[in-house]
């Protein structure tokens, strides 16, 4: 079989993003009429990498059907090819891309670089993988990705028997030396600062001579659902993942088995656009959404409800109509008491459109939100502020008070879901410019073709 290289000239991971971007930054295009439309995504980013990692460490080839292609997929793709997995384009049915074949190494091997950009999924679920490579791999990313936790997965890996050089700061960058094996076993790790230090063990487990037995001690435990996630994901390829107790999880080794996968739309990347239905009036539709998920995301369903939406379910389709404007003049989007623990990643889209909500917000659960691409609580506070905003940071969320915006610029801080923030907010205010669009790439290299479609 022929492996051709997944980067391929005409494969752009920041996509249409480049053709609305200018040197001051992307004007974000205002609503100026009840929307009527209906939007497809491309592939999930959780469940894509989740995938590719499995095929890696597959007993044999496993085609990826409607995979996402991204820069955080791209990024996961290198950091396994470097490590000697195939890849192939094929043609797929999907409206974003080709289909993907991916055939595992005969032998994992090291002595190589990897890449992790600002991908939390590539810097956590890799470096058990490279444990398992021969020779040494040396992991770094993006300048903030220095910043982001990565003690769960250091101090894990050291605890499994591997050897591991790292600046001791529990962070990017550090090298693994891989011997081929991990012994693996019983291990105690603290997973309050991410739910992917809990992933990225499990997903190489049954390649551990003894699998695994992880149990979280620290206090808290955020984003389960990504949990669940990496649990279904092992199942479809045969690997049982028992749950004792809360907070412990125990993988026998043995084999992943090869199958072939259809992705899911990303949910959390549908957030903006069904955000858009209440900030501008009308109702928005996203297709192919899926009966049953793991996805957080899926919580948009009951969670846009909490801010006056109406959600209606036909089939694959899922519509949010706009609530009734409000007699004063308001949009009738109400504000919400709301523990995001679980869906932190659906946070920022929920602050922005709770900062255009008639009444005061409170969010919180997401102290965790801070270690994502960028202190995210501070971030938004930020932004919303420098228009007018009345934002106060909580220890672990954020007060919301209503307040007339006005345009102005709206720093990304390279993540993707404050550029997208800003979108939502550029929906109701003028002149909103955001600096970095195209970090939207990430995990959605057509996001502004998609909006102005949505607003077409
Ligand atoms: O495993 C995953 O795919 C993810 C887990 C979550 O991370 P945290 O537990 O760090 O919030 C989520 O926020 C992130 O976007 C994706
Ligand atoms: C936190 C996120 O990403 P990452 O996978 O880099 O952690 C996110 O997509 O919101």
């Amino acid at each position: 079989m022929q492996i051709s290289r997944y980067s391929e000239p005409e494969f752009d991971p920041y996509g249409d993003n480049k053709t609305t971007e200018t040197d001051a930054g992307w004007r974000a295009p205002l609503a100026t009429s009840p929307l009527s439309a209906v939007v497809s995504l491309p592939g999930s980013k959780s469940l894509t990498n989740r995938e590719l990692v499995l095929a890696a460490l597959a007993d044999g080839p496993s085609t990826l059907h409607a995979p996402l292609w991204s820069r955080d997929s791209e990024l996961m793709v290198e950091a396994l090819r470097a490590l000697g997995t195939g890849f192939e384009r094929v043609p797929g049915r999907g409206e974003f891309g080709d289909d993907l074949r991916v055939t595992p190494a005969d032998e994992l091997l090291g002595s190589t670089t990897i890449d992790c950009g600002l991908a939390g999924t590539v810097m956590r679920f890799m470096p058990a993988v490279a444990a398992l490579a021969l020779g040494p791999t040396t992991f770094d990313g993006d300048e903030y990705a220095r910043k982001r936790p990565m003690s769960g997965v250091i101090e894990g890996l050291k605890g499994l028997g591997v050897d591991l050089d790292d600046d001791r700061r529990g962070t990017l960058p550090f090298t693994v030396h891989g011997t081929g094996r991990v012994a693996g076993g019983a291990l105690e790790i603290d997973a309050s600062a991410s739910s992917q230090f809990v992933s990225g063990l499990l997903l190489s487990a049954p390649r551990f001579e003894q699998g695994l037995d992880l149990r979280h001690v620290g206090e808290r435990l955020p984003s389960l659902p990504h949990i669940e996630m990496t649990i279904e994901t092992l199942a479809a390829r045969g690997v049982a993942v028992e749950t004792p107790e809360t907070g412990r999880w125990v993988v026998a080794p043995g084999p992943i088995r090869a199958i072939d996968v259809e992705l899911e739309p990303d949910l959390s990347n549908a957030a903006p656009f069904l955000v858009a239905a209440l900030v501008a009036g009308g109702s928005v539709t996203i297709v192919g959404w899926p009966g049953a998920t793991t996805q957080v995301g899926a919580q948009l369903a009951e969670l846009l409800p909490r801010f006056g939406a109406r959600v209606e379910r036909d089939g694959d389709r899922l519509t949010v109509h706009a609530p009734t404007p409000a007699p004063g003049g308001g949009r009738g989007i109400r504000g919400v008491e709301l523990d995001l623990s679980e869906a932190g990643e659906l946070a920022p889209n929920l602050v922005a459109l709770a900062a255009l909500a008639d009444e005061p917000s409170t969010i919180t659960g997401i102290g965790h939100i801070r270690h994502h691409e960028t202190d995210r609580l501070a971030a938004l506070a930020t932004e919303l502020n420098g228009l007018g905003g009345r934002v106060a940071e909580l220890p672990d969320g954020l007060r919301i008070e209503p307040a007339p915006l006005h345009g102005g610029p709206w720093r990304a801080y390279a993540d993707h879901r404050m550029a997208t923030s800003g979108a939502i907010i550029g929906l109701a205010v003028p002149d909103v410019i955001v600096d970095d669009i195209a970090s939207t790439g990430k995990t959605l290299p057509q996001f502004t073709a998609l909006w102005e479609r949505l607003l077409a």
